[in-house]
């Protein structure tokens, strides 16, 4: 109720009470006035009509006697009545013959009246019948008049009237006053009472009404805490106490709403989901922190929103929109849980995987009742959505792993017994097994009859145990394929924990195909303990069946004996021939020492050329004549890739227990007496002795020494004269190597040489050697000596170096030394080794013009007709045939034989070891060539030879 209406009461109820009052006020007064009038008027009227008949009377009497002047005076009297206002009396011709205004008479009645009252006396005339009239007050009465003789009017047409007129309207105007002063006194109680009425209605209504209507003001200002203002037991007093009661009613009502609200409200706050309220439309009625947190927007903002404005959701996958929640809720009426991945489009950018479900707010709960909202519940399931991705991720690639994987994974159920069923195999199972996994899920038990029978219990036994154990474990055992062969298999399995109601178990494996991996690894067994190249035991195993005999020797007090064999100049060949000769060679070696041993013995090889030979129980007599033999027959030459190679071996042996107790000492002392087998000229076996301790060393000794010697200048050569016999001239000279020692003094190439071999110093001693005698060689012919040329010994390693030739090449042309001022000796042993190559080698030396000679000849196996193709020039007749020659006819027949076969074949000879007179007539008379030796000089100095060489000259 507003102002104005409360103003209205209070105006309109004394207004309409007043009106009221005064409408019946004037009802009443106008009745009384219309009343009196009327009563007035019926009076007057009768009055009038009266007078009209008596005055008619008395006229037609004054007439009927002639008499005009009675005529005259009842008209003239007329005028003396109340209200008179005009008399006339009107003849039969119209003319006025009598009237009250006396100037009218015989005057025509329509001079003097008015057409209205002409037409009334025409009706009354005309009709013989009395007209009346009242108009305004104004009375007016026509009588017509009949008269025994008629006056000469015109009596076709009219009689004589009379007419009378009054006029009552004063009369009529007093008497409504009058009555409206007599209803004065009647409004006036009318308006007491009114007024009254009025105190009343405020009293009693208005009042208590105004008291009403601020409580009920209050009401809606919501002040619940009211006071009755109206006492009594009134209707109004009882509504305000309504209205007081009713305000507590509502406090409470609003108190509990107010608290259900905040309670609501802290609920939506607590939630851990977001929260939005629409209406029926899909307007935003409610919307708690974490939707504004996830949407991006402010409950202020959101409030009123249009649902999709605020929630702008489209699909994960394809992108696209999905359709509002909301709207399929209102359109189906029914809950709408939307897909996991739906992604929220927040205002700010950010997006979030959402989860949601919307619902219905209905009027009862009844799914008759209307809707009145929804209520949309979503959650930010953006870890879980990326946990659930990675998941899959995770599945994926574990299936792909599986798939790809050439492992079998399988899974065995366990029921109590145990009773094992397969349960799961992957695809792998087919390559592994030959059958696919249905068979075997289809089959359970086939896989156990797969099993080898004798790695059955094996199996069982793992299978139980793992059951147990809480560790994985892992089983070997053969399994077989379905075409019938066996296959290594290793199992890595594991159990689960036993659940507890039922005692349901899983057993998850792994089977892996390892027979390649068996083989490789028997493989590897084997290479362990094998050399790779010949199949033989190595020196690890080797190690252990020394021990084994030697606890055998112990046990039965047997001998053993450790033969060392290497092969002479094994280096050689595989430098010259190349490593697939060399590795040819060792196989063959290797196969002729396994055909020539005992099933008990053991040959190994234990790299290089070196074999170690293990003969159990075997003493010294054994082993030399095992010795022999190898020695023997391994000189037998061996077909390698159509090269005829011949070799020779050198064998140390030391026998248990008298040379060692240990195998380390035995392989020490073996190795020790195969040396010195070496250094003894090859091609022999020597057992071990003490003294060869002292020989090993001092050899190590030199060894080490040896890579010093060139860099400090401890190296020099000499040059030792040959003679042409028939001249006596020197027509060259020997370049020798001289190693002088600080601490140990001068040292034998024979002794160095074969280490420089061994440790690859030759090449560069060798160069060295080349360059100081074509050096040496260029001085004496620059001095203007008589041509001398120098002789150069090369070992097996220079020789066969294929840079040989060019070496030579460069350094005769860095000297400017025409090639055959140099000769080059190679001893018969190295040219024997490797025939073809020899061959071929000397022809490219002998292509640039060297010379070339073949040293200690006679000592090796030379065949004639390898020698035929030797392009050399000289054959050096050992200085061991030329020392006895003149005592031992066996040496003078072979200094025969040699100067016999180089003259058939078309070489000169020459004579080493030439110590005396004798020797020299007797080599002049067997036709040699060539003298060297001390009985013309010893090796000497470049100065010394230069001195010999101008006394040569000078002679
Ligand atoms: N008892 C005796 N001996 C005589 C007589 N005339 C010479 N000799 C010695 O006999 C050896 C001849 O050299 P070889 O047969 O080539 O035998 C040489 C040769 O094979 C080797 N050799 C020496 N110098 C070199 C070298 O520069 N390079 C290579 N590869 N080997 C060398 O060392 C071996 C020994 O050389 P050397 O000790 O210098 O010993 C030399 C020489 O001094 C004599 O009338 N009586």
């Amino acid at each position: 109720m507003d102002q104005q209406q409360t103003y209205r009461l209070t105006v309109w109820i004394p207004l309409i009470v007043v009106s009221l009052f005064l409408l019946l006020s004037g009802i009443q007064a106008y009745t009384h006035y219309h009343d009196r009038q009327r009563l007035l008027l019926t009076a007057a009227e009768i009055n009038l009509y009266e007078t009209a008949l008596q005055m008619a009377h008395n006229l037609e009497y004054a007439l009927a006697n002639n008499d005009a002047e009675q005529a005259q005076s009842s008209i003239s009297r007329f005028i003396l009545r109340r209200d008179a206002e005009l008399a006339i009396f009107v003849d039969a011709n119209g003319m006025i013959r009598y009237a009250t205004q006396l100037a009218w008479q015989n005057t025509p009645v329509s001079d003097q009246l008015h057409p209205s009252q002409i037409k009334l006396i025409q009706d009354a005339a005309n009709h013989q019948k009395i007209q009346q009239s009242s108009v305004d007050g104004i009375l007016q009465v026509v009588i017509p008049i009949s008269l025994s003789e008629q006056i000469s009017f015109d009596p076709k047409t009219r009689f004589p009237v009379i007419l009378l007129q009054k006029n009552i309207h004063t009369r009529l105007t007093q008497t409504g006053v009058q009555a409206l002063q007599q209803n004065l006194w009647l409004v006036a109680l009318f308006l007491l009472s009114m007024l009254l009425l009025i105190a009343i209605i405020k009293g009693i209504v208005l009042k208590p009404l105004f008291a009403l209507k601020q409580l009920a003001e209050k009401l809606r200002q919501q002040q619940f805490n009211l006071h009755n203002p109206l006492q009594g037991n009134t209707e109004q007093a009882q509504i305000a106490q309504t209205l007081v009661d009713a305000g507590q009613q509502l406090k409470i009502a609003l108190d509990t709403a107010q608290e259900r609200e905040n309670r609501l409200n802290l609920t939506l706050q607590s939630i851990g989901d977001g929260v939005i309220v629409t209406d029926a439309d899909g307007m935003i009625t409610r919307i708690n922190p974490i939707a504004c947190q996830l949407t991006g927007w402010s409950e202020t903002e959101a409030i009123g929103q249009p649902l999709l404005s605020v929630f702008d959701i489209y699909n994960a996958s394809t992108l696209e929109p999905v359709v509002n929640p909301v709207s399929r809720v209102l359109a189906t009426g029914k809950i709408v849980e939307l897909a996991n991945h739906t992604v929220l489009h927040a205002r700010d950018g950010q997006r979030y995987h959402i989860s949601d479900s919307a619902a219905p707010i209905r009027a009862d709960n009844t799914p008759e009742s209307a809707i009145l909202g929804v209520i949309l519940v979503f959650q930010n399931v953006s870890q879980q959505y990326q946990l659930r991705q990675d998941l899959r991720h995770s599945v994926d690639f574990l299936s792909t792993i599986l798939r790809v994987s050439p492992s079998v994974t399988y899974v065995l159920d366990v029921r109590p017994g145990p009773v094992f069923t397969l349960s799961y195999v992957t695809e792998s199972v087919t390559a592994m097994t030959g059958k696919p996994a249905e068979f075997w899920l289809s089959h359970p038990q086939a896989w156990i009859s797969r099993i080898h029978p004798e790695d059955v219990p094996k199996v069982q036994l793992t299978l139980h145990k793992v059951l147990q154990s809480d560790t994985p474990l892992t089983n070997q055992f053969r399994f077989q394929h379905v075409d019938g062969h066996y296959i290594h298999v290793q199992d890595h399995l594991f159990a689960t924990p036993e659940t507890s109601d039922d005692g349901h178990q899983q057993i998850v494996g792994v089977v892996l195909d390892v027979s390649h991996q068996q083989k490789a690894e028997q493989k590897i067994s084997f290479l362990a303990h094998h050399d790779v190249l010949t199949k033989l035991p190595n020196r690890a195993l080797l190690s252990d069946r020394i021990m084994q005999a030697m606890s055998v020797c112990e046990r039965y007090h047997q001998c053993l004996a450790l033969l060392y064999l290497d092969l002479d100049r094994f280096k050689f060949i595989n430098d010259s021939l190349g490593h697939a000769v060399g590795d040819q060679l060792l196989i063959a070696v290797a196969d002729r020492l396994k055909k020539l041993m005992r099933d008990q013995d053991t040959v190994c090889r234990t790299g290089g050329d070196e074999f170690i030979i293990l003969l159990p129980d075997t003493d010294a007599d054994g082993a030399a004549h095992v010795a022999d033999k190898l020695i023997d027959k391994l000189t037998a030459h061996f077909d390698i890739e159509n090269n005829q190679l011949f070799i020779t071996v050198s064998v140390g042996i030391s026998i248990y227990p008298e040379n060692g107790r240990d195998a380390d000492t035995l392989n020490k002392h073996a190795d020790t007496a195969m040396y010195r087998a070496k250094q003894a000229g090859r091609n022999q076996y020597q057992f071990f002795t003490q003294e060869m301790h002292a020989q090993i060393a001092h050899k190590m000794e030199l060894e080490h020494a040896l890579r010093f010697a060139l860099s400090q200048n401890q190296l020099n050569l000499v040059f030792q004269p040959q003679i042409e016999v028939k001249t006596g001239r020197i027509m060259g000279a020997e370049a020798l190597l001289r190693w002088q020692h600080p601490q140990l003094g001068q040292i034998s190439p024979q002794t160095f040489i074969p280490i420089a071999e061994e440790t690859g110093l030759i090449n560069t001693i060798g160069n060295w050697t080349l360059h100081q005698a074509i050096s040496q060689c260029r001085q004496w012919l620059d001095s203007g000596h008589q041509e001398v040329q120098v002789a150069v010994n090369l070992s097996a390693v220079q020789f066969n170096n294929p840079t040989l030739v060019s070496t030579i090449e460069t350094i005769l042309a860095e000297y400017h030394l025409p090639a055959q001022y140099l000769e080059l000796e190679i001893t018969e042993s190295v040219a024997m080794i490797n025939i073809e190559l020899t061959i071929k080698q000397l022809e490219s030396l002998a292509a640039l013009g060297i010379r070339l000679s073949l040293d200690d000849f006679g000592t090796g196996y030379s065949s004639l007709n390898y020698l035929k193709k030797f392009p050399i020039d000289t054959l050096k007749i050992d200085q061991g045939f030329v020392f006895d020659m003149l005592e031992d006819e066996d040496d003078a027949a072979i200094v025969d034989a040699v100067i016999t076969l180089a003259r058939s074949l078309g070489l000169n000879t020459l004579a080493e070891g030439v110590e005396t007179q004798a020797h020299a007539d007797a080599l002049q008379i067997k036709g040699c060539d060539f003298m060297q030796g001390y009985y013309f000089s010893k090796p000497i100095e470049a100065a010394a030879f230069t001195v010999l060489l101008d006394q040569s000259e000078i002679n």
